[in-house]
């Protein structure tokens, strides 16, 4: 059965969506973007740094459901420009050890919000 996630620990949701869903042991997080708990928008702030926030939500989310990034299966990053990719992969990479999940990570011409990316994520947390 359905069940929906939120915490305090990621920023709300900007429109009419859950922070996450889950499913059994399947959680799907929702596209992150580079938004504090408070809801600031770091658009101003460096790839590196907007990948760190975006990243953070995700692992807050997953904290929830007591998983950590050793849970996740796969991820999806939308980066509003090609060209910021090895700044996101650089700081990507301090994320996960051994064994990372599978990822996507593709241009998409415009990111809500004007942030540099958003990230979403699968994850087993049973
Ligand atoms: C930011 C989002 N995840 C959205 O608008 O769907």
């Amino acid at each position: 059965m359905k069940r929906t996630i939120s915490t305090d620990d990621a920023p709300a949701a900007v429109g009419a969506y859950s922070q996450a869903t889950t499913n059994g042991s399947l959680l799907f997080t929702a596209g992150q973007l580079p938004l504090t708990t408070d809801g600031e928008l770091l658009d101003d702030e460096s790839v590196a740094t907007q990948t760190e926030q975006s990243l953070d939500n995700v692992m807050a989310i997953l904290a929830e459901e007591g998983a950590d990034a050793s849970d996740l299966l796969k991820v999806t990053i939308f980066l509003d420009d090609i060209e910021d990719f090895d700044e996101m992969n650089e700081t990507y990479g301090t994320y996960f050890d051994a064994e990372p999940p599978a990822r996507s990570a593709v241009e998409v011409g415009s990111v809500p919000k004007g942030a540099a990316l958003e990230i979403e994520a699968i994850a087993d947390v049973e």
